[in-house]
């Protein structure tokens, strides 16, 4: 080995993962990325970390949890593939406009939305039962 190639910085990995840890390294940082770079997947954590907070205030029933917890991870799963969508458009696109990354986008966008009501109906059917006569009980208190 010459001096020149033991100093010179590794080249980034275009190669298959070597082992489970390293595959798994690198879908970590896939979620970081998603969470660091995305607005609204910050959003996304607030509202679910409530929505468990609630959930667990309100003593969920288990069959409960599952119908909460599959909403959450919907819709946070339709914002990773949000944000593998968009990137994927940018790198073919760059800076320019095309009607077909405009179908992409708009597309994983409406799967989110889509998702997000799912989470709404899933939430209006656990906790509204639950929070209800708290409402009313605090409110003809008064
Ligand atoms: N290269 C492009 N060609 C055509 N339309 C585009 C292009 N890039 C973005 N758009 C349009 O602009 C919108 C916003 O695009 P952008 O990539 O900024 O998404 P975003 O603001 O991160 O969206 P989201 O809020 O869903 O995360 C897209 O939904 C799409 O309608």
């Amino acid at each position: 080995m010459t001096m020149a190639s033991k100093n010179s910085p590794k080249p980034p990995q275009i190669d298959k993962n070597h082992s489970f840890w390293q595959s798994w390294q690198h879908a970590w940082n896939g979620l970081k990325t998603v969470v660091k770079e995305e607005r609204n997947m910050q959003t996304h954590l607030v509202l679910g970390a409530v929505a468990l907070l609630i959930g667990w205030a309100v003593h969920l029933t288990t069959s409960d949890w599952l119908w909460l917890c599959l909403a959450i991870f919907l819709v946070m799963l339709c914002e990773i593939n949000n944000t593998i969508a968009e990137n994927i458009c940018d790198l073919v696109t760059g800076p320019h406009y095309h009607p077909l990354a405009k179908k992409v986008k708009d597309i994983a966008a409406g799967a989110v939305v889509f998702a997000a009501a799912f989470a709404v109906i899933v939430g209006l059917i656990l906790f509204v039962p639950k929070l209800w006569p708290l409402v009313l009980a605090w409110t003809t208190k008064g």
